[in-house]
């Protein structure tokens, strides 16, 4: 049982989990710190916090944990702020979608403190934001990655991975490196390929004809275009070079498709869409339907 938590950014990610902590009465007491005071008083409307900090000495007494959820970018400011309000038995986690620039951030940010930072990362959400979007049930069965420090000691990764399992989720590690490398490839990557055919789109002389007649296929390949611009300029501008090393793979890809497609080569096409229809199938058996979908409209 959590004491009190405290929350920094309490939209879609901080707020799924103060509901989640919520439900599996796992918490006493949430205290949340944002950027507006109009989406705090929100999150408190909707029952997602209990308190809206004013102070944050005063928020962060005796807090057993803290979450990080706000765009990564912030993170270093965030946690220069809490570093002196830091007691020795608060634990510090985050959410970020990116882990080896938050290692870093925590790293200068928290100087001979940084023990009581624990990295994480829940692979889970939407492309809604705000207070608005959260749902408690966003992360049962789904993963949540830790990085851990060489300076955590077990005791603070398990109240971070404790927390997480109380929300339904199951827990994976891996290291900054690999992590980036990792969700560069399979999250960061389609959500730049999505905002970059929905711009290119958009600015096209009959933009308007072009969006009357797109339909589902539209529509599934850009949902995420519909994400938070400054999360993911962030996540572009931290996870830098692994994204390129991606870009540029899959420019090599759509080059090759392009002369296939130029050369009229239907039976090197259609083994490449085969190719891609089988891992997809595999990939949807194996890894999603083993998952809690969560309801597209942010409902429960
Ligand atoms: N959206 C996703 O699918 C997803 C999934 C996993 C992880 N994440 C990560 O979670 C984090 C939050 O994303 P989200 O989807 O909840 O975004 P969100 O926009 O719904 O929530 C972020 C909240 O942080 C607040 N905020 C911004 N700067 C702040 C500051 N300096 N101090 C306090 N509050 C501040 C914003 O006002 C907002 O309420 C990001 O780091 C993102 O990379 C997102
Ligand atoms: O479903 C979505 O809208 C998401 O973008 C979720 C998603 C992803 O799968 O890429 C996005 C960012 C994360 O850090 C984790 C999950």
């Amino acid at each position: 049982m959590l004491k009190k938590i405290v929350i920094f950014g309490v939209g879609l990610i901080g707020g799924s989990f103060a509901l989640a902590l919520r439900k599996a009465g796992a918490v006493e007491q949430i205290v949340g710190v944002g950027r507006t005071a109009a989406s705090l008083l929100r999150a408190k409307e909707l029952g997602i916090i209990d308190v809206i900090s004013t102070s944050l000495e005063e928020s962060l007494k005796n807090a057993d944990l803290v979450l990080l959820a706000l765009p990564v970018a912030q993170t270093e400011a965030t946690l220069a702020a809490i570093k002196p309000y830091l007691q020795k038995n608060t634990i510090v986690t985050d959410a970020g979608s990116i882990k080896g620039e938050v290692v870093l951030a925590a790293r200068l940010a928290l100087g001979d403190k940084v023990g009581q930072f624990v990295p994480g990362h829940p692979i889970a959400g939407l492309e809604s934001t705000g207070p608005d979007a959260a749902i408690a049930d966003l992360y049962v069965g789904k993963k949540v990655v830790l990085t851990p420090l060489s300076e955590n000691s077990a005791e603070q990764v398990a109240t971070v991975q404790q927390a997480w399992q109380q929300c339904g989720a199951v827990i994976h590690q891996l290291t900054p490196e690999n992590h980036d490398a990792v969700f560069a490839a399979v999250s960061h990557l389609p959500h730049l390929l999505a905002y970059a055919l929905v711009d290119d789109i958009a600015n096209r002389e009959h933009a308007d004809l072009l969006f009357q007649y797109a339909a589902s296929g539209f529509r599934d390949f850009t949902r995420i275009a519909g994400s938070s611009p400054e999360m993911w300029r962030d996540i572009s501008l931290t996870n830098q070079d692994a994204i390129l090393t991606e870009l540029d793979a899959y420019i090599a890809q759509l080059t090759r498709l392009r002369s296939q497609l130029a050369d009229g080569n239907g039976e090197a096409i259609h083994a490449m869409f085969s190719n891609a229809q089988r891992a997809r199938h595999n990939w949807q058996r194996s890894i999603e339907t083993a998952e809690v979908q969560p309801k597209q409209d942010g409902n429960e």
